[in-house]
């Protein structure tokens, strides 16, 4: 069995995803499972969502390990560490403190690991992380809210958070196919490299790293590694699992904390179909309960049966009025009191009977699934590249959709919150009573 400990929740349904599309029947926990829970089923792979991005580093660390114990209690003897496929950190980490701690943990002399995930767009080359094309300091990631974003080279980002060796393994290696790469891999080994940071551009190159890396005890990198690896030792089709799917008349509602560049497009196609769309300003009142009692007003006060679609709350704003929310509030409370409103509103929304319930940003999505006390859950379909649909195994009636908040096409959260076809459902379900 495969265990993978992601550092946030988007980006643990993104490599989910990838894990189920490469045919690993996959479980997904949101927090480190209670020792007495047993994964349902008979799974090839289990996901544990840490909530550790942005967490201080040893919290990161202590965090990774206790999902480490936790993966290994279930029989786990080979780990992936998903990361972001930005490299999403700072100097200080939390990628290579976590690298760090898991690699001692497991014994694993040399981790071989890249973000590189072609089907999003990312790709390493020369060591230089690339995002559809434009290097990663030059890509809407250099205005990142927490973790701007300002070099593109991915062994001087990992330098500054670890005091181990890290190398490169150039894409004419990879190329060069299995054998090549594993006599790279080993010289380089021998050079005292602990980290190998892998160029690749195409899923033929993560197959090929995935094939080098099927027998060690870590691998880590985002969904597309973790893809790569996945086919390498499954033996299977991919298997469908329709229970995490939801009915496409359930009543949906959309929550944005994301500030990316995609989020906000994806915003801008919702207002052009007219729908209603509040938004959170943590300036005009930075108390999260009145913020989110205030938002679940004006969502009481709307026209219950008029066709208007589903609901949308954001504090989704471009970069230059980010930094001056940030100057008043400061970054890490400005984040705070958005996460708990953010989270307060899906639980209101949940008990006035919204069953679909789409959150953009992987932070944003983390306190939504904390409020809804959601443990774990099933993969569904997908709604875009790394966006599965997720049915949760306890704590709420909804289906979960949450997105990193670069994921989905510029009409993706109009498309997944699309009103039911024939209008005569309510718009945001307070007439629909128990579903399925
Ligand atoms: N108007 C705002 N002012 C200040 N902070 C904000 C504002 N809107 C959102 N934020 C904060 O910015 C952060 C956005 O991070 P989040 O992880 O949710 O999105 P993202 O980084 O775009 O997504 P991903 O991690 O999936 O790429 C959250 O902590 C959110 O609360
Ligand atoms: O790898 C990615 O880009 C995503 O899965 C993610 O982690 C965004 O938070």
């Amino acid at each position: 069995m495969l265990g993978v400990i992601a550092d946030d929740v988007t980006g643990a349904s993104d490599v989910a995803l990838a894990l189920r599309e490469s045919g690993l029947r996959t479980v997904l926990y949101f927090g480190v499972p209670g020792a007495d829970v047993a994964p349902p089923g008979e799974p090839e792979a289990v996901v544990i969502a840490l909530k550790s991005r942005m967490a201080p580093p040893a919290s990161a660390v202590r965090e990774s390990l206790a999902a480490l114990r936790r993966l290994r209690e279930h029989g786990v003897r080979q780990v992936y560490f998903k990361f972001c496929s930005t490299f999403d950190s700072t100097a200080q980490g939390n990628i290579g403190p976590v690298l760090d701690a898991l690699a001692a943990a497991l014994g694993a002399p040399t981790v071989l690991l890249t973000p590189s995930s072609p089907q999003h767009g990312r790709t390493q080359y020369e060591g230089q992380l690339f995002v559809n094309g434009v290097p990663l300091a030059e890509s809407p990631m250099r205005d990142h809210p927490l973790t701007p974003m300002r070099d593109s080279s991915l062994p001087r980002l990992l330098r500054a958070q670890t005091a181990r060796q890290v190398g490169l393994v150039r894409w004419d290696t990879v190329r060069g196919g299995i054998e090549a790469l594993r006599a790279a891999i080993a010289d380089a080994a021998g050079r005292g490299d602990r980290y190998l940071l892998a160029d690749a551009l195409t899923e033929d190159d993560l197959r090929t790293l995935g094939r080098v890396a099927a027998d060690a005890p870590l691998t880590a990198g985002a969904a597309g590694l973790a893809g790569g690896l996945a086919r390498a030792v499954a033996d299977e089709a991919p298997d469908v699992d329709e229970d995490g799917d939801p009915l496409d008349d359930w009543p949906a509602a959309v929550l944005c904390g994301s500030c990316s560049a995609r989020t906000l497009e994806q915003l801008d196609a919702l207002r052009a179909l007219g729908r209603p769309v509040h938004r959170l300003d943590p300036v005009a009142d930075p108390d999260p309960a009145a913020l989110a009692g205030r938002a679940l007003d004006w969502y009481d006060a709307l026209p219950p049966a008029a066709p208007l679609g589903a609901p949308v709350f954001h504090s989704s704003v471009p970069p230059a009025q980010l930094r001056s929310i940030q100057q008043v509030l400061g970054t890490d409370q400005a984040a705070a009191v958005l996460e708990e409103a953010t989270g307060r509103i899906a639980a209101g929304l949940v008990a006035r009977g919204v069953r679909r319930v789409i959150a953009a940003g992987g932070e944003t999505s983390g306190a939504v699934v904390a409020a809804l006390g959601v443990r774990g859950g099933w993969i569904g379909r997908a709604a875009a590249p790394g966006v599965p649909w997720i049915r949760p195994t306890s704590g709420t009636p909804a289906a979960l959709l949450l997105k990193s908040g670069n994921f989905g096409g510029p009409d993706f959260l109009a498309t997944a919150s699309a009103p039911p076809r024939d209008h005569s459902t309510a718009p945001h379900g307070r007439h629909l009573g128990d579903r399925r």
